[in-house]
């Protein structure tokens, strides 16, 4: 496969600065514009470079890592972007993982109230999540995307051959996002993951199995854009997660955001099985397949309140309770669902002692 769509702005393409060609083209002289970060512009930029040079593509880059999602890179690009002329008419491409398309997005989305923007992600997370369905935004106040705005890039290009460029920690981390993917709402999304070799990763048959979860990924943003019902589905393992992610960060053990989602669903799984009566055997497997995996980020009792604090911040809560998304069986999702914090404790407690 070598071009294809799954709608009209996601196309799959090994062949970028052709697909990307014909959407430059359409912007005037001058107002054609790039931003990545350090790995991918040594690693995915140097295919472009004639495409830069031939329509002048003003390019830009931020410092990588989570720590840069902030208003601080958005002051830079804003400040790029004004003393090169950009104005409303102008384009944005973002190249790079889900920390530079969600940024890049939201740079776009608010510089002079809007630009259009087009994401070509690297990474895996990046391909088949964070770059597609328009949240846009950055880290503030300790607290993963806390300042954003739903707003849909005008096309996503997903060159698979890009990921032979990451690492296997990155790898794995946008496979979490994947297998939540085959959690919520395709079981035989999830069989293919489980039955695929992580050691051995075979290219060819990736490009088909990403194109899976880009469909799930698709289904829920198009039927719920700014994550009033059923988009919260995608939230899967993420209050749990975005807790430990943010715990993880101030405390100076740093992890990628798909470990935390996988820890995340741990936790939920957890709760699952207590609320929605997922099935306790499938709980077991699950939890023994994700730790061999992933490992675990070690927490201890004194570390739940800060946790729980942390999961009150989450933008799925409403009333002052925290809403989960759970599930009862895989592919059957339950949004909404309200926990005791005793529940919650009790989940973190199955995490810490797996
Ligand atoms: O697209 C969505 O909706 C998601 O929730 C997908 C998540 O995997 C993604 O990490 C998202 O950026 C998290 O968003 P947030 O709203 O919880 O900050």
């Amino acid at each position: 496969m070598t071009t294809s769509k799954i709608h009209s702005n996601i196309i799959f393409s090994q062949k970028v600065a052709d697909e990307l060609e014909k959407i430059v083209k359409q912007y005037p002289v001058g107002k054609r514009f790039l931003l990545t970060e350090e790995t991918p512009r040594q690693l995915c930029l140097p295919q472009l470079e004639k495409l830069i040079e031939d329509y002048g593509i003003q390019v830009t880059s931020i410092a990588g890592g989570e720590t840069n999602k902030s208003i601080r890179s958005v002051e830079k690009v804003w400040e790029f972007l004004s003393k090169n002329g950009a104005d409303r008419k102008s384009l944005l491409i973002n190249i790079g993982g889900g920390m530079l398309t969600d940024l890049g997005g939201f740079v776009a989305s608010t510089f002079k109230r809007g630009m259009a923007f087009v994401n070509l992600p690297t990474t895996l997370l990046a391909q088949v999540d964070a770059s597609l369905g328009g949240k846009t935004g950055i880290n503030f106040n300790g607290l993963k995307n806390e300042i954003g705005v739903f707003n849909e890039p005008d096309a996503v290009i997903i060159n698979t051959g890009f990921l032979k460029t990451i690492d296997d920690q990155n790898f794995l981390s946008g496979y979490a996002e994947m297998l939540k993917h085959g959690l919520i709402k395709n079981p035989a999304h999830w069989d293919e993951l489980m039955s695929y070799s992580l050691e051995n990763i075979d290219y060819d048959a990736l490009q088909e199995i990403i194109a899976h979860s880009v469909v799930v990924k698709d289904w829920h943003v198009q039927n719920d854009l700014t994550e009033k019902n059923i988009r919260k589905a995608l939230n899967f393992g993420h209050t749990a997660g975005h807790a430990f992610e943010s715990y993880a960060l101030h405390s100076g053990r740093p992890i990628l955001h798909g470990y935390a989602v996988v820890y995340g669903m741990l936790v939920e799984l957890y709760l699952s099985a207590k609320v929605c009566g997922f099935d306790q055997n499938q709980l077991q497997t699950i939890s023994q397949w994700m730790l061999k995996v992933y490992g675990k980020f070690d927490i201890t009792p004194s570390d739940y309140d800060s946790l729980y604090e942390l999961m009150t911040h989450d933008k799925k809560n409403e009333g002052g309770r925290i809403n989960f998304t759970l599930i009862s069986e895989i592919g059957q999702v339950a949004i909404n669902q309200d926990c005791s914090k005793e529940l919650i404790f009790e989940a973190l407690d199955f995490y810490r002692e797996l």
